[in-house]
């Protein structure tokens, strides 16, 4: 590739973006980088008069999401990424620090003192590559910069401010405005890199890794480039490339980009070190950084972040064409696969036997036996689920790897367990988020349908027939609603994933003009019931077809609030209930367009201006594992399929709903609301 070399290097690799930014996702994902999101749970919280300059807290801000990601991932999702991408976008103006407001008035106040003026806008990046060692131990490096984009705003009369901070848009974006969308309008000028104010820097980004990948003639230590601190991180000398370089003693070649500029360069000595202990608020920062390299155990959920004494990090000499990472990219002749490159495949091809290790014990409610009895052995959990011994042995052993379930060795006895955490958070059958009914379905539908994943993708459609041999005209009448046992799994399925996804939704936009709302084939109305907790002047009326309705009685001791009720019908034929807001919470994607055009079709005819719709999906946007996959699932499943933002605002649009809005949830569903023009 030649417009991009770098990006096209790292697709072998497990590149992470540490991030929940749809826009950062948008940016790398258009630049054909595959990445797993990973969104950093570290808390903005540094203190910002720690920092000389505006630019330092960005990217210290940066790096502490990113190690955030890098170091929860061993131990959380049970792999160690290659590259974790962290970002971080401020507004600064009249030597103020502006992030995302907290509030209508804060956007306000953030709006007013950037009319007339110009501001900047800085993002810092942090890219931290990650080593895993032989021991289990993972070497980290930390690569960071920043780019500054100046920016100036027309004059703004109150009017304008207040009608875009009621669009919406200013809520999750540094500085109060979004210059992507409405907020362009705002801007008289742009100075710089725009995609750096939409929240990435994908130039610098890109030479970046261009520096870390192709490091021609480039010498260790800082580098100034066009006026951006550009730094670089020495390589850890006992990584397995470098180590096999250290043992020359050829010179080191000259920087060119290094001596053209004016920069200092700095030297391992002589640079001032970030130092990151275990906790994030702990770090302390210094001017430029120039080598963080640390060794985590995996084994240990409070290991500490090291720094490792700059001395230790001599640079190795470089051969005439050093690399500063990836033997793979370095060494002339093929030594074999690397643990890291087998392992990605391996993880792959074993996804399906870690769903199954994870339906088999849900179904066979090991989780809640756990729950109920903690620190049973095998042979008691044998007995207890009426299992082999072996066959139970086999599987608690297999939770554990998981991360499901967690084993305690005793002398002379053997182990017994107890669920996680994260057991007893979603897999519980009775936990107020779990996902049992969902991973039931899953067991029960989703995986036979996927077994003919192939037929699916030659003839574009789902698998009922093949997997159950059933032919289904509509797959809701025929196959999830056809027998009783599958009806209330279906429903079970769907009511867990809206509880988990529920609050999410009904708080994603500033419903309060709404006063009643039909949640479209809401099912249990589990969504329902989220809407109006959220929303205390909201009734909700759950439409969907009349067999569901009657088994919703089933869930109903949820439901305590007399602000939900229930009317059958079926949203294709008959007349929807009058609302002010329409909700279609994971029901579009079950959809081929023709159909999805009647159904908008009649929800405008049922809807006076200023009506919304609001569609809750997993928006492909992100090219997420989790959006494609699920996509596939929907081909497999239904006549349906998962759609981009603007496909869904263009369905609507067609059908005389503008002003959209998305928001990603940082849930399994994204929220798209339209208003009736
Ligand atoms: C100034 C400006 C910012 N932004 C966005 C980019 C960032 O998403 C956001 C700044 O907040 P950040 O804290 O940088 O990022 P985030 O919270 O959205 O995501 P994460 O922390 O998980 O990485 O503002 C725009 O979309 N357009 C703009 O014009």
């Amino acid at each position: 590739m030649v417009l991009n070399p770098v990006i096209s290097k790292l697709a072998g690799k497990l590149v992470v973006l540490a991030s929940a930014s749809p826009r950062r996702q948008e940016i790398l994902s258009n630049a054909g980088l595959r990445f797993e999101l990973v969104p950093s749970w570290f808390k903005e919280t540094l203190d910002k008069g720690l920092f000389k300059a505006p630019h330092e807290y960005a990217v210290e801000t940066a790096k502490q999401k990113a190690l955030e990601v890098a170091r929860r991932m061993p131990f959380k999702h049970l792999k160690t990424p290659d590259i974790v991408i962290g970002a971080d976008t401020i507004v600064t103006v009249d030597g103020m620090i502006l992030e995302k407001p907290v509030d209508k008035q804060d956007a306000y106040r953030m709006l007013s003192s950037l009319s007339g003026k110009e501001h900047s806008v800085f993002t810092g990046v942090a890219i931290i590559l990650c080593h895993e060692k032989e021991n289990d131990e993972v070497d980290y490096q930390l690569v960071h910069f920043y780019e500054e984009t100046k920016v100036k705003f027309a004059d703004l009369s109150e009017d304008m401010l207040w009608e875009y901070i009621n669009s919406g848009e200013p809520m999750d974006k540094a500085g109060g405005y979004g210059i992507q969308a409405l907020g362009g309008m705002l801007v008289e000028y742009v100075h710089g890199d725009f995609l750096n104010v939409v929240g990435f820097p994908l130039n610098h980004f890109c030479k970046q890794l261009d520096m870390i990948y192709n490091r021609l003639e480039l010498e260790s230590g800082s580098v100034h480039n066009n006026g951006t601190h550009l730094i670089l991180t020495q390589p850890s000398p006992n990584l397995p490339a470098l180590s096999k370089h250290s043992s020359s003693s050829g010179p080191r070649p000259k920087s060119p980009s290094a001596s053209q500029t004016n920069g200092t360069q700095s030297s391992p000595s002589d640079s001032p070190i970030h130092k990151v202990k275990r906790k994030d608020t702990e770090s302390e920062v210094g001017e430029s950084s120039w080598t963080l390299v640390n060794s985590l155990s995996k084994h240990t959920d409070d290991a500490e972040t090291e720094l490792r004494d700059s001395e230790n990090t001599k640079l190795p000499p470089t051969t005439s064409r050093g690399h500063m990472i990836g033997h793979n990219l370095t060494e002339p002749e093929d030594s074999g696969p690397k643990k890291e490159e087998l392992q990605r495949i391996i993880e792959l091809m074993d996804g399906f036997k870690a769903s199954k290790a994870l339906f088999t014990a849900s179904e066979m409610c090991v989780f809640d036996l756990l729950q109920s009895q903690p620190g049973l052995d095998a042979a008691q959990v044998a007995q207890e689920i009426k299992a082999s011994e072996k066959g139970t042995e086999c599987l608690l052993e297999a939770c554990v790897s998981l991360g499901l379930l967690k084993s305690k060795e005793r002398k002379y006895q053997r182990p017994v367990y107890k669920n996680t955490d994260l057991a007893k958070r979603f897999l519980r059958s009775d936990a107020p988020f779990s996902l049992h009914g969902y991973i039931q379905h899953c067991n029960n539908t989703v995986w036979p349908l996927f077994s003919h994943l192939e037929s699916a993708v030659r003839e574009g459609s789902n698998q009922h027939e093949k997997a159950f041999g059933k032919k289904s005209k509509d797959v809701f009448q025929d196959t999830f609603y056809n027998s009783q046992e599958i009806k209330l799994r279906f429903m079970n399925a769907m009511h867990s994933i809206a509880k988990v996804t529920g609050k999410a939704i009904a708080t994603a936009f500033d419903l309060s003009r709404f006063k009643t709302a039909c949640d479209l084939g809401g099912c249990t109305g589990a969504m329902a019931y989220e809407f109006t907790k959220a929303h205390p002047g909201l009734s909700v009326t759950v439409f969907d077809l009349p067999a569901v309705v009657e088994m919703s009685e089933h869930f109903h001791p949820l439901h305590t609030d007399n602000r939900v009720s229930f009317v059958a019908g079926d949203f294709f034929k008959d007349e929807l209930p009058k609302a002010d807001l329409y909700i279609l919470a994971r029901i579009l994607h079950d959809w081929p367009d023709e159909k999805v055009h009647i159904l908008l079709n009649k929800i405008a005819d049922a809807s006076t201006p200023g009506c919304a719709v609001l569609i809750a999906e997993t928006m492909l946007d992100g090219q997420t594992a989790y959006s494609t996959l699920q996509s596939l699932n929907m081909l497999a499943q239904t006549e349906g399929l998962e759609r981009t933002e603007s496909q869904y605002a263009d369905l609507l649009n067609k059908h005389g709903f503008g002003d959209t809005c998305v928001i990603h949830t940082k849930n399994f569903l994204d929220a798209v609301i339209a208003v009736k023009m």
